[in-house]
């Protein structure tokens, strides 16, 4: 058996003559908090699509614990225990922060239809858990306050929480954040900082992220792979990353 929990092998993503993704390959370790970094429009993106079953990749292989969910669709690859966030939040915005939780939970439950059509206590008890399990991680978030609130209304950093509590809530393996610290002031991003760490620390859950801050990416992850034009430039810890002078290049363009 593998020592990595993902692996993601020469994965390329074709959009008519763009390559946009090309060749590129690396490995998640279980727990791990691994950063994908590189300039707009690099493929960041459209790696996390292919690996989340949002688009079917042109070629290449994505492998979760030793079996193949590259080509399966988003929903399979969540049933998988693999899931997102966007770079736009996207929660049911009509919906309370509450809400938002119990249907995160909906394909969680064992207790079926017929008991819910007739209310038995298995079904009842089952609901309640649902909701104390949604109280729980508003408390995690910081966000038990605005249990009642439309999610549509909460602040934009409280967003950004309720939508990785809507991921954590499924006890996902893989847990995928698409530019989390986006829009977040620097206390924000401190707290979104503490909440990976404790995240893979306290849940176990393996950590890809996609961020463009630089303070937070150095802070948080352990390996980071940059992309330059669909490609990988380099990979490596975060010192090594910030002296890399492909990276440095990429970043500041050529003088
Ligand atoms: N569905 C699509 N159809 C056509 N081209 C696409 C599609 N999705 C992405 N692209 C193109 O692929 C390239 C990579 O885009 P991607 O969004 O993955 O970059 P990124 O590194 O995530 O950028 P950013 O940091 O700005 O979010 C871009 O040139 C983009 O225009």
């Amino acid at each position: 058996m593998s020592e990595y929990l993902l692996e993601v092998k020469d994965l390329c993503m074709r959009f008519g003559g763009l390559l946009a993704v090309d060749s590129v390959g690396f490995n998640v370790r279980p727990q791990e908090v691994f950063a994908i970094i590189g300039p707009n429009g690099a493929g960041k993106t459209t790696v996390f699509n292919c690996i989340s079953g949002f688009y079917q990749p042109s070629g290449g292989a994505v492998v979760l614990n030793g079996q193949s969910i590259a080509g399966q669709s988003s929903h399979q690859v969540a049933n998988h225990g693999v899931v997102r966030t966007f770079q736009n939040v996207r929660l049911f915005k009509n919906m309370t922060a509450l809400e938002n939780l119990l249907v995160a939970q909906h394909s969680t439950g064992r207790v079926n239809l017929l008991s819910g059509l007739f209310n038995t206590p298995a079904y009842r008890r089952a609901e309640e858990e649902k909701v104390e399990n949604a109280l729980q991680w508003l408390d995690v978030m910081g966000l038990r306050q605005f249990a009642n609130r439309e999610a549509g209304n909460l602040a934009y950093g409280h967003q950004r929480r309720l939508e990785i509590a809507r991921c954590m809530i499924t006890k996902p393996r893989v847990l995928m954040l698409d530019e989390p610290a986006a829009g977040l002031n620097p206390q924000e991003k401190k707290d979104l900082q503490q909440l990976i760490d404790q995240l893979r620390t306290q849940y176990g859950v393996t950590v890809l992220l996609i961020e463009h801050d630089m303070g937070l990416v150095m802070g948080v992850s352990e390996r980071i792979l940059v992309m330059e034009y669909g490609k990988p430039i380099a990979m490596g810890l975060p010192e090594a990353i910030r002296n890399d002078e492909r990276v440095i290049k990429a970043y500041l363009g050529e003088a």
